[in-house]
């Protein structure tokens, strides 16, 4: 054997080193939650396995401390894994989630609570708040805007009629691919995808497939498994989902705009404290008067308050014309800085509701 051959058996025995004392240590953290679970138990207490602001706490200090060689969000992945596992040995969570497998949201659901959840799809995102309500999935996640579409409407509407809070957010960049049977650009006469995934690749569609037509469906996802039933249809969906469905890759990554990247939403029952980087969305509303808007926001300019996004939609319900405002600002409900103004924006509204404070995206 050669001297360099020696090095590497050296390194690699050193690496099975590693690798026992980090299961080692991984088993210990494990049996550690186990512990907090019969501790739990014993006192009468709810388990809570699922702390939103614990978890965002432990990836932020782990982030901090991170020197390299791996990159942050490789710390984040693996950190959630573990995470996830542990929870799963206290209790098994169930996700509902807008399906079917394969969607973004699927990957964001995922990358949120790690692979050890119970993932279940639901048709439509109005089916993700139900399972959720229902109390049939712990958590539920839905899309609710595009850096370059803007908001998914269905999704803030839905609020309007919820008692549902938000308890965290996932940022997650996204590469759409045109998946389809058809031997090239030119037999291709119908393009399935989610509303979302049509806009993002609107001028990449105008250039290249102008003969056909585009048709919105429930999901990236579900406009890849319909494109498998028909040789004349593509698909815009992950490559994954082209993947899982069979269908071949024509051409990837055809969003029109770098960086293109969606938000979404947890939803739960309660929203956790605060984590110390956290974001807090309400939804608010006034009489129809010119300079109210203003008199509504006032409160957060005059405290230096950070928004970070700003909505109108139709108050259906409220009558022809009246519109409610989405509004995200940095902060959690509970923190000092943000009671007082909260409490003026509070008397000057005509509905004025916290959907949630959270963590912010990692
Ligand atoms: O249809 C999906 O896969 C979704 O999860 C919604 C969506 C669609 C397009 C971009 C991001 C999210």
């Amino acid at each position: 054997m050669s001297v360099d051959n020696d090095d590497l058996a050296a390194l690699r025995q050193r690496i099975d080193g590693i690798d026992d004392q980090i299961l080692e240590l991984v088993s210990e953290r494990a049996r550690l939650a186990e512990e907090v679970a019969r501790a739990k138990a014993r006192r009468g207490e709810a388990l809570k396995v699922y702390r939103p602001e614990r978890e965002a706490e432990i990836l932020r200090r782990l982030t901090e401390h991170n020197r390299g060689p791996l990159t942050r969000e490789q710390v984040t992945v693996l950190f959630r894994e573990v995470m996830s596992a542990c929870r799963a040995l206290q209790q098994p969570l169930t996700v509902a989630f807008l399906g079917p497998q394969g969607t973004f949201t699927e990957e964001a659901a995922s990358k949120h609570f790690g692979h050890d959840a119970g993932m279940s799809p639901q048709a439509t995102i109005g089916g993700v708040f139900r399972e959720v309500e229902s109390g049939a999935a712990h958590y539920g996640v839905v899309p609710v805007e595009n850096s370059s579409e803007g908001v998914v409407s269905h999704t803030l509407d839905r609020f309007l009629d919820s008692e549902l809070a938000i308890v965290g957010e996932v940022e997650l960049r996204i590469h759409h691919a045109l998946a389809s049977h058809a031997g090239g650009l030119t037999s291709i006469d119908r393009v399935y995808s989610h509303q979302q995934g049509l806009s993002q690749c609107r001028a990449w569609l105008e250039t290249h497939l102008p003969q056909a037509e585009r048709h919105p469906v429930s999901s990236t996802a579900e406009a890849a498994r319909l494109a498998a039933l028909e040789p004349s249809a593509a698909a815009i969906a992950s490559e994954a989902a082209a993947e899982r469905y069979g269908v071949p890759l024509l051409q990837e990554r055809i969003e029109d705009y770098h960086g293109n990247t969606t938000r979404f939403l947890v939803l739960g029952y309660q929203s956790p404290p605060p984590s110390g980087h956290d974001k807090t969305s309400l939804v608010v509303s006034s009489a129809n008067r010119s300079g109210l808007l203003f008199q509504l926001l006032e409160p957060l300019a005059r405290n230096g308050i950070d928004m970070t996004r700003i909505e109108s939609r139709p108050a259906r319900q409220r009558g022809v014309w009246e519109y409610v405002f989405f509004i995200d600002i940095l902060g959690h409900a509970e923190d000092e800085s943000l009671r007082g103004p909260l409490a003026e924006m509070r008397e000057r509204a005509s509905l004025f509701r916290i959907l949630g404070s959270y963590p912010r995206a990692i």
